[in-house]
């Protein structure tokens, strides 16, 4: 199958470049001054300097061009993906589409398969996620991921075409516990970052994994996942890294919060608007979501870190 990935930013470039090892690769980038460069320069000097695009990618903005693959890679962040989609419907018509974004949509309160559905009616949607970050992707580090795709047999395809030499796939047809598993652990993310930012220390940080991976769980199963899906790669795997490491944008953005430091707003952090979706859906559905709703209030400035303490430590008493 032909792969083209749509969207040349951090994730995008190192898909195709840990795809480039099995084929020629299209990577689409909506600026043309970008993608002339890329192409020239063989970098993406601005999200993974220092790694060199193998010469069987090819960079375009021309988007009639890039969406002549069977499989298209959806590589741009969860609030722009209806955008991205809704622009192009026509082109992408009948194609394998594959998400490869984690939130929750603010403006509609779905995931990334629906918001696909709605914009693309006749495509085949799947989703890949799970624990990885793309500088190690592309420098070609081991690294394995959940391809949850409703349709099994498409769902093996992909699996087939898209596991690289350093990127294995696992398949699951829970495509609904797959992409929440990758929206909600970038909340939890945001929130142990401000507790370490704080300096409320390392038991903290595992008591919010913990109990942010019950909420997780308990959100899930309001959405009709499947309870294994959040125990794999796209739940507890994406959980554990994101909310330990400083590689992770989600977590380095709550750091920010914890040391009340600026932090630079071009930088995509997915778990803000989730937070904001994730508590205005658990408000609505009677849902208990104590960490979800105060990193949305921490994130927004409605809460001070101080506030937020006092708001997880002053709950009633209850049953683990
Ligand atoms: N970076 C990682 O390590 C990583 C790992 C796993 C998953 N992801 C997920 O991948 C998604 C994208 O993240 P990223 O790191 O590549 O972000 P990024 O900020 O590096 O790149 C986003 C890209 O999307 C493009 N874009 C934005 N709006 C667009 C629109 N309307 N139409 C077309 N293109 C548009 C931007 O130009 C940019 O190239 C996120 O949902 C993220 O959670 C990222
Ligand atoms: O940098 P983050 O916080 O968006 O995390 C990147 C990936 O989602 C980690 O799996």
């Amino acid at each position: 199958m032909s792969v083209s990935v749509l969207g040349s930013g951090a994730f995008g470039s190192a898909l195709a470049i840990s795809l480039a090892g099995q084929g020629p690769v299209t990577l689409w980038a909506r600026d043309a001054e970008q993608a002339r460069q890329m192409q020239q320069t063989r970098e993406n000097s601005g999200r993974l300097p220092g790694v060199t695009l193998p010469a069987n990618i090819s960079v375009t903005a021309e988007f009639e061009h890039a969406m002549q693959a069977e499989v298209i890679l959806l590589a741009v962040p969860m609030q722009k993906l209806r955008d991205a989609l809704s622009v192009h419907t026509e082109r992408l018509s009948g194609k394998m589409l594959v998400a490869c974004c984690k939130g929750i949509e603010m403006t509609s309160g779905v995931g990334p398969i629906a918001v696909i559905t709605q914009t693309v009616p006749d495509a085949h949607p799947a989703l890949l996620t799970g624990p990885s970050f793309a500088d190690d992707i592309a420098r070609g580090l081991p690294t394995a991921l959940t391809l949850a795709c409703a349709d099994a047999t498409l769902g093996e395809d992909l699996q087939q075409e898209l596991t690289t030499a350093n990127l294995r796939l696992y398949r699951t047809t829970d495509t609904v516990g797959a992409e929440l598993g990758g929206a909600l652990k970038n909340v939890m993310a945001i929130g142990c970052g401000a507790a370490i930012g704080a300096g409320l220390g390392d038991s903290a940080r595992a008591a919010l994994i913990t109990r942010g991976f019950a909420e997780m769980q308990r959100f899930a199963a309001l959405r009709g996942a499947q309870p294994d899906t959040l125990m794999g790669l796209s739940g507890l795997g994406d959980l554990v890294l994101t909310c330990t490491s400083e590689l992770s944008r989600n977590y380095r953005f709550g750091l920010s919060l914890g040391l009340n430091k600026p932090f630079d707003s071009a930088t995509t952090v997915e778990g803000v608007a989730t937070a904001q979706a994730v508590s205005k859906i658990a408000a609505t559905e009677g849902l208990d979501m104590p960490i979800s709703t105060t990193v949305a209030k921490l994130s927004s400035g409605a809460y001070s870190v101080t506030d937020a303490i006092q708001a997880l430590l002053g709950r009633p008493l209850k049953e683990e």
